[in-house]
């Protein structure tokens, strides 16, 4: 476990942070503010990429890697790749996730992967709620929300994905955002101890344009104290909130500094096996 950060109250955090633009005020409706006491998470979001000397590659040079013991780091390739993966990475350093998989269980579900069969075959993470799935393949917040509680009852742990467009962003919703899809979450998955919410902007992902360290503070801290207004005090606690979106090697340091930044969710930068390695050692002091 990561050494314990101090709880502050909710003035002394805010007042170490500036205040991004384009986000509105009045969010501070939930009051008391606890600090994360997690694991650092990294996880590596290999999307549809790859070919099988890539992956090839890229397990070698990330078994090459030397990563800090306090970090828990988790490669998601495609399903396609998960056999070969899972018999060639170090898994004294890397676990696994799958990317997706079906909302319920096996059955007439052409083209689905069940939790149940991701777990038969030995897999023990799941992505939910990609903002890629939920614009790509239209699913809901109460599809993503039944497909991870879905798959923690089957024994998975899920990293279940959130995060708001630029539109809504400039438009001042990002919290009304944040609230719907959290809530569809909290409505279902009962046991929280084997969930990691990963916040991706989807004005991040993939274009270079990271959230600023004040940015993507601001909302993990709000997301804590929304999970500890409809959860309690030591769910949120212990959940790992993790930041995704443009994150690499040269920007990882400074947004892993925050202190509700738990951990990442990395998409390109997953594909070089030095720079994910980087990544995940970006924890530094916060791991024991
Ligand atoms: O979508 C992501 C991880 O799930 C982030 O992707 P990038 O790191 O490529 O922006």
């Amino acid at each position: 476990m990561l050494a314990k950060r101090s709880l502050l109250s909710a003035g002394s955090r805010s007042s170490a942070v500036a205040l991004p633009p384009r986000v509105p005020a009045g969010r501070g409706r939930l009051e008391v503010v606890c600090a994360s006491n997690a694991k650092f998470f990294v996880g590596g979001n290999w999307k549809c990429n790859g070919s099988v000397a890539s992956v090839r590659t890229l397990v070698d040079e990330l078994n090459s890697g030397v990563l800090n013991s306090g970090v828990e780091a988790v490669c998601a390739p495609p399903f396609i790749y998960i056999d070969y993966v899972m018999q060639h990475l170090d898994s004294k350093k890397f676990a696994l996730a799958a990317q997706n998989c079906w909302i319920g269980g096996n059955g007439a579900f052409t083209g689905e992967i069940s939790a149940e069969q991701l777990i038969d075959f030995g897999v023990p993470w799941v992505l939910a709620g990609h903002s890629e799935r939920r614009a790509l393949n239209g699913e809901s917040n109460e599809f993503v929300a039944k497909k991870a509680a879905h798959a923690v009852s089957s024994g998975m742990s899920v990293i279940a994905c959130i995060g708001e467009t630029l539109d809504q962003r400039n438009s001042g919703s990002v919290f009304k955002v944040l609230d719907a899809q959290m809530q569809a979450l909290v409505d279902e998955i009962t046991d929280w101890s084997k969930v990691v919410i990963a916040y991706e902007p989807v004005w991040a992902i993939g274009t270079g344009v990271v959230a600023s360290p004040a940015q993507a503070q601001e909302v993990h801290a709000y997301l804590r104290k929304f999970c500890q207004a409809k959860l309690g005090l030591s769910v949120a606690d212990t959940l790992r909130i993790i930041y995704g979106g443009s994150v690499n090697d040269a920007n990882c340091k400074e947004l892993a500094h925050m202190e509700d930044i738990d951990g990442f969710l990395v998409g390109g930068a997953s594909l070089k096996g030095c720079s994910f390695v980087t990544i995940c050692n970006a924890g530094g002091s916060k791991a024991k």
